[in-house]
C-alpha cells in the first residue's frame, strides 16, 4: 500500500452521525472506504466535518456552567479543537482497525490543527455555518431570545444556529503533516476545516467560527501535493437541476463548465457549492491535479471511473 500519490479525503456529515455511539458505527463504515481508496495506490490524508459535534459540545458545556455544574464556559475554538480530537480518536480506532485487518502496519495519527482566519474576513459579521441539533421554529426563536445566537432554517431539515464561517488562508501545522505523511503514517488532519486562529503577536489566537471542511481540505490538499481531492458526501454525482424533474448528473466538468453552472446558481450555497468552489481552488492550482465529488458508498467505484463526478483543467 506505500504509495507517492497523495489524496486527501474530506468526509461529510452523513459519516459522522449525531451521537457518539451513531458516529462509532458510521466511522466503522467510512474506515473500509477509506481504506478501500487505498488499494488503488494512493497515501490517504483525511479531513471531516464537525458542525454537528462543535455545537453539542459548546451547548452541553454552556448549559452544564448556566445550572452550576461546575463547568467554566468553554470558548467556541476550544469546543473545536474537542470535536477534532473526539472524531480524530473514532477515525484512529476505525482506520486502524481496518489496516490491521488488511495486513497493513501503517498508523492512523490525528493532527489537532490550527487554520488562519483574516480578522476582517465580513463572514464574521454575517453567520452562515449552521452547528448543534435541528429544532422547530419555535424553539429556535426562543434559543435565539435566550442567547442572542442566530438560528436559521436549515435546507427544509429544520432550525439549526449558525456561526460565522471565515475562509481559510493558510494551515499552520501542515509541514508537519507533510512530514507525517512521508512517513507513511494515514493522517487526519484539519478536521472541522481546523482550529480557526487570527495571528496574534508572534503566535495564533482562537475565534469562535466554524471553517468549511471542504475549503480547508483544498487548501490541505495543495499543501501536502496531492493529486486527487475527493469530497465524500451523500450524493453519488453532483447534479443540475438538482431535485427537479430534469435533474442531470454529471460525470465529469472542467474548470470553465463549473464556472458556468456556478453562475446559473446550479449548486446551493449552503452545501454543493462551497464543495464545487473547493475543488476549483484545488484543481487550478497546480498542473495535473483533479478533485471527485461522490458519496461514500460509492467512493470506490468513483475511483475506478464508475460514478461520481470529477472536475478537472
Ligand atoms: N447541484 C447539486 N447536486 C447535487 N447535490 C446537491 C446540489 N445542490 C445541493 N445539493 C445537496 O448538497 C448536499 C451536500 O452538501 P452537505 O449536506 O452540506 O454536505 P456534507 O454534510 O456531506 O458535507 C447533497 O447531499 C445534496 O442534498
Ligand atoms: N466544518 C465543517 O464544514 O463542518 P460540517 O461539514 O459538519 O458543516
Amino acid at each position: 500500500m506505500q504509495s507517492d500519490k497523495r489524496m486527501v479525503i474530506a468526509l461529510g456529515g452523513n459519516a459522522l452521525g449525531k451521537t457518539p455511539e451513531e458516529q462509532l458505527t458510521l466511522i466503522g463504515a467510512a474506515a473500509e472506504a477509506i481504506v478501500d481508496l487505498m488499494d488503488g495506490g494512493y497515501n490517504v490524508t483525511v479531513t471531516h466535518g464537525n458542525g454537528p459535534q462543535v455545537g453539542m459540545i459548546k451547548v452541553a458545556t454552556d448549559v452544564s456552567a448556566d445550572k452550576g455544574g461546575g463547568t467554566p464556559l468553554i470558548p467556541f475554538a476550544e469546543c473545536g479543537a474537542m470535536s477534532q480530537g473526539y472524531i480524530g480518536y473514532h477515525l484512529q480506532q476505525a482506520i486502524g482497525r481496518e489496516l490491521k485487518k488488511r495486513g497493513s502496519d501503517k498508523q492512523c495519527v490525528s493532527v489537532v490543527t490550527q487554520t488562519v482566519v483574516d480578522v476582517q474576513d465580513p463572514a464574521f459579521q454575517n453567520p452562515t455555518k449552521p452547528v448543534g441539533a435541528f429544532f422547530s421554529e419555535e424553539r429556535a426563536k426562543e434559543l435565539m431570545a435566550e442567547t442572542g445566537n442566530t438560528y436559521v432554517e436549515d435546507a427544509g431539515r429544520g432550525w439549526r444556529w449558525v456561526v460565522p464561517s471565515p475562509l481559510p488562508s493558510a494551515i499552520v501545522e501542515a509541514a508537519t503533516v507533510k512530514t507525517l505523511i512521508d512517513a507513511g503514517a494515514v493522517v487526519v488532519a484539519s478536521g472541522g476545516g481546523g482550529i480557526p486562529v487570527i495571528e496574534d503577536g508572534d503566535g495564533y489566537k482562537g475565534v469562535a467560527a466554524v471553517i468549511d471542511k471542504d475549503r480547508s481540505a483544498a487548501l490541505l490538499a495543495s499543501d501536502i501535493g496531492a493529486e486527487l481531492l475527493v469530497i465524500l458526501t451523500a450524493v453519488d454525482r453532483v447534479s443540475l437541476n438538482y431535485n427537479a424533474p430534469n435533474q442531470t448528473d454529471l460525470e465529469s466538468m472542467t474548470v470553465e463548465e463549473a464556472r458556468k453552472h456556478i453562475d446559473e446558481e446550479q449548486f446551493a450555497k449552503g452545501s454543493m457549492l462551497p464543495k464545487v468552489e473547493a475543488c476549483l481552488n484545488f484543481v487550478e492550482g497546480g498542473e495535473g491535479r483533479k478533485a471527485l465529488i461522490t458519496s461514500l458508498v460509492r467512493a470506490k467505484d468513483a475511483l475506478a471511473g464508475r460514478t461520481g463526478t470529477y472536475i478537472t483543467m
